[in-house]
């Protein structure tokens, strides 16, 4: 109903203890234990739950003798004070109980509550990418209900918590070489508090792309080549056949017209390598770390195609040589795996510079937190902030993925789970 807040639990919440039946003791049926309720961690939930900011305020701020309280979590459903204010903004579906979705729209009045209480709550030092017991962060959750108000504030502390990591990763590398002092000076007063958050969720800003596989480990361990994809030997999908699309997109934003100069950084499975050959680049150099990647350019004969430099290794250690030798590009593509997103930034930041002619274009597989949207907007806002900081001015396309839901047969982990791929293409800002 409009106006109203509906309360995520039902109302008998402040009971001090209640009863369950506790399967571990005889008939579940007739054995019954108590167990205690936290009451100041439902007070606070209730609290976030009907949006009334000056007792959540009060309890979050002076009353609550939690350490945390902004984050404390409801044991049955694994909600924070976060997931709370925003389920309760969930239209009234009539037929929820039915398994339908509803096409009731958030009232207005609620809206403007729930944002209230999100902004309070992020202010309070809430975590952005919590989850619940059912896989779903606070963004998460908004998205689904469709309140997409509240989505984009969860994105905005997502990319504020992300880049003040990014700075104290830069500082941790500073007190590294003996300046420390400058790192406690100029650290600012709430970064503890967002740093922990986010060690203890789902994303890490520095973590590789799939956080099970470093890039040292990657490239020491075997690969199965077939012909629709490369598995490495935990079954990590490195390359996929579905991808062919991006690749070919990117490929002809690239190289519009024939006779350019190309650098690709990670062949894979040779696609983009392939289309951008299509174009007969005058030249085309390909940098390739994996050596059983490299052996099997070799075997399908790209060391003697036209206008093909194969540089064997990894892309740290060939472009500075690069640089000094003054090669430089019309277009420069970067898709590697099991890097860091700090190794993605180095790139851009460092290299692209002295080595993109100056109205050459670049762009990247741009696959950060694919397998969560969230995070794939919470990423792409980032790199993009990163991206004007290093000098460059970013369009992105969207392009449709289809469903992927037989790909991943035999592979670990499904890398990717958003709809649409945003595409994106790079040149010196002017
Ligand atoms: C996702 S695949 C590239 C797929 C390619 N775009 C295609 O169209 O098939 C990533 C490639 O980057 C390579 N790679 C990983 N780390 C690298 C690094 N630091 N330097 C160069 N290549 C790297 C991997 O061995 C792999 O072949």
């Amino acid at each position: 109903m409009a106006g109203e807040v509906r309360l995520w639990k039902k109302p008998d919440i402040h009971r001090k203890t209640v009863t369950m039946a506790d399967p571990t003791i005889g008939d579940p049926e007739i054995t019954f234990t108590q167990i205690d309720v936290d009451l100041d961690v439902q007070d606070i939930l209730l609290a976030a739950s009907q949006h009334d900011l000056a007792k959540l305020r009060r309890l979050v701020r002076t009353q609550s003798q939690l350490p945390d309280a902004a984050n404390v979590k409801d044991p049955e459903t694994g909600y924070s004070p976060l997931h709370s204010a925003i389920a309760a903004c969930e239209p009234e579906a009539n037929d929820k109980a039915n398994g339908t979705t509803s096409t009731a729209t958030i009232g207005s009045e609620i809206l403007k509550s729930g944002v209230d209480t999100v902004k309070l709550l992020l202010q309070e030092g809430a975590i952005w990418n919590d989850l619940d017991n059912n896989d779903e962060t606070p963004g998460c959750l908004a998205r689904r209900i469709g309140a997409m108000e509240l989505y984009d504030l969860i994105v905005d502390a997502g990319v504020r918590a992300e880049m003040l990591m990014n700075r104290l990763d830069g500082y941790e590398e500073l007190s590294n070489d003996e300046e420390e002092k400058e790192r406690s000076e100029d650290e600012p007063e709430t970064a503890p508090e967002l740093v922990d958050s986010a060690d203890q969720t789902s994303t890490v800003t520095n973590a590789p792309a799939n956080p099970e596989v470093t890039n040292q480990g990657y490239l020491g361990s075997s690969l199965t080549i077939q012909q629709d994809r490369i598995l490495d030997s935990d079954q990590n999908g490195v390359m996929m056949e579905w991808e062919r699309e991006i690749m070919r997109k990117s490929a002809e934003k690239l190289l519009p017209t024939t006779g350019l100069k190309v650098l690709n950084i990670g062949h894979g499975m040779g696609i983009v390598d392939g289309l951008l050959q299509e174009k007969a680049p005058a030249s085309h150099h390909i940098i390739e770390a994996h050596a059983d990647v490299v052996a099997e350019m070799k075997r399908r004969g790209w060391d003697s195609k036209p206008g093909v430099v194969i540089h064997e290794g990894r892309w740290q250690d060939i472009l500075p040589a690069l640089v000094a030798n003054g090669e430089t590009f019309d277009a420069i593509y970067y898709d590697t795996f099991a890097e860091s997103y700090a190794d993605f930034r180095d790139f851009f930041s460092e290299q692209v510079i002295g080595l993109l002619e100056q109205d050459g274009k670049w762009g990247f597989f741009n696959g950060m937190g694919a397998d969560r949207q969230i995070s794939y907007d919470v990423y792409q806002k980032v790199a993009e902030m990163d991206i004007f900081e290093a000098g460059f001015d970013v369009e992105w396309e969207d392009i449709p993925v289809p469903k992927l839901e037989g790909e991943w047969e035999g592979v670990r982990r499904a890398y990717w789970v958003v709809d649409n791929y945003r595409l994106p293409l790079c040149r010196f800002m002017d």
